[in-house]
């Protein structure tokens, strides 16, 4: 069954807030907020609101503010937000969309109305989350995939230049995998596939980004970290997938690694060391690091 999305109801009147939560509440998770100030608060909150009706005229901060606010916050900016309010002046519900809204309801309200507009943006809202999730996860794994790696790289590279930071490449190899599904079979190479994605996500920080960039191979890039602490931590990794030993297989990894210099341009360079560097881990021996 599918999961019952959570909407937002902010409104200062308690009578319009029960009336809305009222026509929602069959088919939805409803929360609501009396200010502008708690609807920030809450929309940054998980679960999030897959949408927010809001009123526009409130005491401190009025609608128009806190949906700016909103669009403005990354955490925040794609949750749409449909204005329910008093105001009913064309220039007002103009406003309203040319700040970010995507519907505009008048007071008073048909029920019938109020609840077609949210199922129309809910269900919206519902397939943009599966394409984004599809773009930019890897199906098999759930960590990310080469597409978003690529572009999170390539501002990743920008940041480190102007900080003047370090940021470090390991590509991440499976060694003899053929082997495992020749052996195994597919549906168990996939197997061990997932849970060696899932130690290299639980051995790494918050902050590194992992991404499966293809078969069975692996890229992760370590923000701000130093020449040993990157190398103790790619040995922390290659340690945990030896002693993994995921359906009773002995697995192995062989990992490259490149550091950002100040000639390199861009990623592909960076990526190219990284690559060279596995290779030479392949070459002499597997279950290794190399540093290029
Ligand atoms: N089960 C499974 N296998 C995959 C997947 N993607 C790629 N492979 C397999 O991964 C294997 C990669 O084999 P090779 O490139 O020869 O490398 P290897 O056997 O790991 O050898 P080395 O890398 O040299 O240590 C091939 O058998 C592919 O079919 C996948 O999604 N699932």
């Amino acid at each position: 069954m599918l999961k019952k999305q959570l909407v937002l109801i902010v409104d200062d009147s308690p009578t319009t807030l029960n009336i809305l939560t009222s026509c929602i509440e069959k088919s939805h998770k409803v929360k609501v907020a009396t200010s502008g100030v708690e609807c920030l608060e809450m929309s940054e909150q998980l679960p999030q609101p897959d949408l927010i009706l809001l009123d526009v005229t409130m005491p401190n901060m009025d609608g128009y503010e806190v949906c700016e606010l909103l669009k403005s916050n990354p955490l925040t900016a794609s949750i749409p937000i449909i204005f329910v309010t008093g105001l009913e002046a064309e220039e007002d519900e103009e406003r309203g969309f040319l700040i970010g809204a995507v519907d505009y309801i008048t007071k008073p309200f048909s029920q019938v109305i109020v609840r077609a507009r949210v199922n129309t943006h809910l269900t919206i809202k519902l397939q943009q989350d599966k394409l984004n999730k599809m773009a930019f996860y890897d199906q098999l794994t759930g960590l990310y995939n080469r597409h978003h790696l690529m572009d999170t790289a390539v501002q990743k590279v920008t940041t480190a230049k102007n900080n003047a930071s370090s940021l470090w490449v390991l590509m991440i190899d499976i060694d003899h995998f053929k082997m495992v599904n020749d052996n195994y079979g597919h549906a168990i190479g996939d197997q061990v596939l997932q849970k060696v994605a899932n130690t290299l996500q639980l051995e790494s920080s918050t902050m590194d980004l992992i991404a499966r960039s293809g078969g069975e191979e692996f890229i992760i890039l370590f923000d701000s970290c130093e020449g040993e602490e990157a190398v103790n931590k790619s040995v922390g990794l290659l340690d945990a997938i030896e002693s993994l030993n995921p359906n009773d297989i002995n697995i192995t990894i062989s990992i490259g690694m490149a550091k950002l210099e100040a000639t390199d341009k861009g990623f592909d360079g960076l990526l190219k060391r990284a690559d060279d560097a596995l290779y030479e881990a392949k070459k002499n021996g597997r279950n290794r690091i190399e540093i290029a």
